[in-house]
């Protein structure tokens, strides 16, 4: 039987998020401690563990036929390959950084600099595009040190909470890019593979809105149902059933879970009482 070939983070921040989209898609995998590749035992899949940064160059040979890597590290060195959907985690930024006691007043301050990087691509084409040319210094880790040993003016790395700028005392000064996990595709993926592919990711896009969503229940008086209701921002038109109480009813509905904090105080302005809020494991559309 066919099965398709997925590459995921060996160790670093990808990998337990990848496999935990995995689990929650119900595929199970036997995970034994140092292995390299791995089967399923309910989905027609096999895990390649790798690092993030050659995952690009096995997408483009077919070796892998679909991936979850950064989407920073695609844009470095896989701008060929398509992105199949964003993941929603290992958010972060790639920016430019200097120390926090130089000037800075445009991206044409760069001009002739020294900048320390693991992404010369993602820096080159950006200060390209604004007519900067800079002094590339490639290295592949710990790279916010640079400036303070003399090696650089500069650097350009992920930046996420900012406390290792913060610790090295640098400052951002230019967001290039802004990143997420995401699920991509080889261009040489078979036929056979692609409808693997379309199964796998119709489950993730289940799980993707679900995580976005909760189930919200809540008690209103029946004179306040209609303003109630007009706050909540549902997925269609909410369940609303009458309570064993007289002159009450219940309302559910489904709602993005950031929206709910926006709303909660005016639902409870507005009359309603008893509101619970409830995870929802799959959402299906
Ligand atoms: N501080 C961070 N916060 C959020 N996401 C991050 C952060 N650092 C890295 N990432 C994201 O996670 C990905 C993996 O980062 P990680 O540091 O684990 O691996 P790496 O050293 O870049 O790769 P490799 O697997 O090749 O050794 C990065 O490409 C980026 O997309
Ligand atoms: O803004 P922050 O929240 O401080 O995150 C940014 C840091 O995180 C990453 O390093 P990581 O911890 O993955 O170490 P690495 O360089 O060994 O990959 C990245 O290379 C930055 O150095
Ligand atoms: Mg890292």
């Amino acid at each position: 039987m066919n099965k398709i070939k997925i590459a995921i983070q060996k160790s670093g921040r990808l990998n337990v998020d990848s496999l935990q989209i995995l689990k929650d898609c119900g595929i199970s995998i036997d995970n034994g401690k140092d292995q390299l590749k791995a089967s399923s035992r309910n989905f027609p899949l096999e895990v390649f563990y790798l690092r993030n940064g050659d995952i690009p160059q096995y997408l483009r040979d077919g070796v892998v036929d679909i991936a979850i890597i950064g989407e920073n590290v695609l844009i470095e060195k896989g701008n060929d390959i398509s992105i199949v959907e964003k993941l929603g985690f290992s958010k972060c930024k790639v920016s430019l950084a200097i120390p926090k006691s130089a000037n800075y007043n445009s991206v044409k301050d760069f001009q002739g600099k020294r900048i320390a990087t693991s992404y010369p691509n993602t820096v080159d084409n950006y200060l390209s595009s604004k007519g900067v040319k800079a002094d590339l210094h490639i290295i592949t880790g710990s790279v916010e040190i640079a400036p303070n040993i003399g090696l650089a003016d500069a650097i350009c790395d992920i930046v996420s909470s900012g406390s290792t700028l913060f610790k090295n005392n640098l400052k951002e000064v230019e967001v290039m890019l802004t990143s997420e996990a995401v699920l991509a595709v080889s261009p040489k993926i078979s036929p056979e593979s692609t409808l693997l592919l379309d199964k796998l990711h119709f489950r993730i896009k289940s799980v993707l809105l679900a995580r976005k969503s909760k189930y919200v229940l809540l008690n209103a008086p029946n004179d306040k149902l209609k303003e109630i209701i007009d706050l909540l921002p549902g997925m269609r038109s909410p369940t609303v059933l009458p309570l064993a109480k007289e002159g009450w009813s219940s309302v559910h509905t489904v709602i993005n879970k950031d929206k709910f904090w926006e709303v909660i105080q005016e639902l409870k302005e507005a009359g309603a009482e008893g509101i619970l809020v409830c995870p929802i494991e799959k959402m299906v559309l």
